[in-house]
Order: structure tokens, then sequence, then C-alpha cells
């Protein structure tokens, strides 16, 4: 059965990659660039939101890239990343987010004079002052952080020491982003060797606009926990005319070793990685049983949330609640949080959600079973 949107809307969901960056309102984006006198590609808030859905829709990374010009813009100043921040928090948590890993590269907010510090204190500041909000609003919500490096930049062991000195203020990890071919991830081995000295998490984008070179360099060189995107694993996925399947070695030990995989759907879609969400290697993935999780990436430049995600998934693939109880489960087994709060959170709000959403579907059924109908009588 295909959920409803409210369904969908009311089911607990768990978000791994989403970009500070790419997530803001239109609005926000406009009033923030009117205070520093900052040139939009659009006038008002429609216009807006279809100028970054269109423009980061070219089918090619480095172009779609070129969009967070303009939100990267409007987050030099501590008042706008806690502004941004905040309504980040509660905006996932009105879409049902109950956890979610933020990731934003501190470097990029560096030009209207603060200090890498300052920048992550406003961010953990506006990710605070959102959780409150929404708890307030009955919608609560636990947002950590991830610290991303840039990979065509130099300062990548800076950020992985500035992501280790917050782990107490919020950051849970470290993250490596922008262009993938021609900056494989061995470029910032040093800041890999660094973390994982201090046992610290991290994820990197590989396997978006890159193939499998790039996913095993940051899985066999880096070391890395989890895979930005890693979509392009399906090369190493051979599917015969009998539908028998074989892993090459690098999807065996990506699977055997339960590497998450942090997908995003329509992400993929507007940067090329894969034609259409009905062929999105998602399906075959998860019916492979890797470790899935599903993402928004960038929710401003797609136009999506979590919730038209897995819509868009139980369009294309009738996938219903246990489906995403599953992907749900999975990424929270995979989040960088300690062992017994991803515990905790499976058992104490993922799982009693979904179960009571199976238990209002029970309900409803029997209500609409009891309105009974004459049925035409029979000769
Ligand atoms: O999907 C992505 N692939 C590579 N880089 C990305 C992606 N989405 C956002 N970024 C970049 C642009 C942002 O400015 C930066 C930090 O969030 O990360
Ligand atoms: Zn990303």
């Amino acid at each position: 059965m295909r959920p409803t949107d409210a369904e969908i809307l009311a089911a607990p969901k768990v978000l791994l990659h989403d970009h500070l960056d790419g997530g803001l309102r239109p609005a926000t984006v406009l009033e923030l660039a009117a205070e520093i006198g900052h040139e939009l590609p659009a006038a008002d808030e429609p216009g807006l939101r279809r100028w970054f859905t269109e423009a980061a829709d070219s089918g090619s990374l480095e172009r779609y890239l070129t969009t967070f010009e303009h939100t990267v813009a409007v987050m030099q100043t501590r008042d706008a990343l806690v502004r941004v921040a905040a309504e980040c928090a509660e905006d996932l948590a009105a879409d049902g987010v109950v956890y979610a890993e933020v990731r934003y590269a501190p470097e990029q907010h560096l030009s209207g004079g603060l200090s890498l510090d300052d920048v992550v204190a406003a961010v953990e500041e506006g990710f605070r002052l959102g959780e409150s909000r929404a708890a307030a609003a009955g919608r609560p919500i636990r947002v950590a952080t991830l610290l991303t490096a840039m990979r065509h930049a130099a300062r990548s062991r800076e950020i992985a020491e500035l992501a280790v000195a917050n782990r107490e203020a919020g950051v849970v990890g470290f993250d490596i982003a922008g262009a993938e071919a021609g900056f494989p991830p061995t470029r910032h081995l040093d800041a890999f060797e660094y973390l994982r000295r201090e046992n610290a998490h991290f994820t990197i984008h590989a396997g978006e606009a890159f193939g499998l070179p790039s996913i095993w360099e940051a899985l066999q060189w880096c070391g890395a926990d989890r895979l930005g995107h890693g979509v392009r694993i399906i090369d190493d996925v051979a599917v015969g005319a009998d539908g028998a399947v074989t892993l090459g070695r690098l999807a065996a030990y990506v699977r055997d070793k339960r590497i998450p995989l942090e997908l995003c759907p329509s992400s993929n879609i507007q940067t090329g990685a894969a034609g259409s969400i009905a062929e999105h290697p998602i399906e075959l993935l998860a019916r492979l049983r890797f470790r899935v999780t599903v993402n928004t990436d960038n929710r401003l430049m797609s136009g999506t949330s979590m919730s038209r995600e897995f819509a868009l998934l139980a369009d294309a693939f009738g996938y219903d609640l246990p489906d995403f109880q599953w992907f749900t489960v999975n990424a929270l087994k995979s989040a960088f949080i300690p062992f017994d709060q991803r515990l905790a959170l499976i058992n104490d709000v993922v799982k009693p959600g979904y179960t009571a959403l199976g238990a209002q579907r029970a309900f409803d059924q029997v209500r609409a079973a009891g309105t009974e109908r004459l049925s035409p009588r029979s000769a």
C-alpha cells in the first residue's frame, strides 16, 4: 500500500546528509541578501525558489555547486549563521525528522571577519535555538553537526582539528565535499589519519560525480566510516539476463562491512549520477541489503524534504511504512552519535512511531469497513 502523504510526514525520519548552506528558506536568502546588498538572480520568493532548482538541474556537479555562491554569500555574520541554523532545525523538525546530521564548511564563512571558532559557535547556537523552538512546537529533534572541508582547498587538517576541538559542543564528525573529479580524497590523507588517531568519525563525498576509484580511495586509503552518496558502487554490481547478481570485490566489501551509503535520490538526478528516480540504484542496493540510507543533500537546490524523498520512492518502487522504517533504522545505526543514544532513538522514538502509524492505519481500515453498504441484490 502507498502510504499517504500525511503518514509519510508523521513517520519519524532520520537524516545523515544535509548541507546547511543548501537548505535555506528562499525568503531568508532574500532578506539576508537585502541586508548586505548582495545581488540575487531573482527578486521574489517563488522566482528564487525556481531559480535554485533550475540552476541546480544542470546534469553536472560542478555547475550544481555554483548555486551555493548565493547561499554562502548571505551566511557571513554571526546573526545570519544563528538564524539559518535555527531555521534549519525547525524546518527539519516540521518535516518529521527526529535526528539529523547537518554539515557545512566553516572555511566558507570567514569573509565577514568571523574566525573558524566564531562560525562553529554561531551555528551551534542556532541549532540549539531551533531545537528548543521545535520542542516547544511539539516536534522534538536532535541536530548534530559534521564539519566539511572543501576538497579543492588545503584546509582539511585544520578543519579536522576544529571538529575534534568541538566534539563536546555538538560536532560529531567530519566530511569533505566539493568537485570530485580531479580532487581525490587521498589529497587529504593527513586529515583522515589525524581523525583516526583521535578516534573521530568521518564520511567522504565519494562515488557521486566520479566512480569506483573514488570510493576505493575513500574506504581503503582514507578509512571513511560512511560514503557521501556512494551511488556509483552500482558500477561494481553486475546483473545477468537471468537476474543473477555478481558483486565485484569493492561492492562486496561495502556490503560485508555494512558501510553506510548516504543516498540522495533527487540530488543524484540533478548532478547526472542517476537518470530518474525509477532508474535510481537505491532499489537494487536496498534489495541486496546494502546499508542504504535516504537523504536530502540540499533541500533548497532540489526543492525537496525527507518526506518528499520518501514520497518519490514510494511512487517509484511501491515502498510502504516498513520500508521507511528500515531506511530510518539503517540511518540511526550509521549515525555518529554514541551507540547508546542511537539505540535509544531506535527503540524509544522510531519503532514506536512506526508502530503507532501501523495501528492508526488498522483502526482506519476497521472504521471504513464499519460503514456497511448494501450490495446489489443478486438474481
Ligand atoms: O552533493 C554534493 N557533492 C559535493 N559537494 C557538495 C554537495 N552538496 C553540497 N556540496 C558542497 C557545496 C557546499 O558549499 C559545501 C559545504 O556544505 O558542500
Ligand atoms: Zn552532499
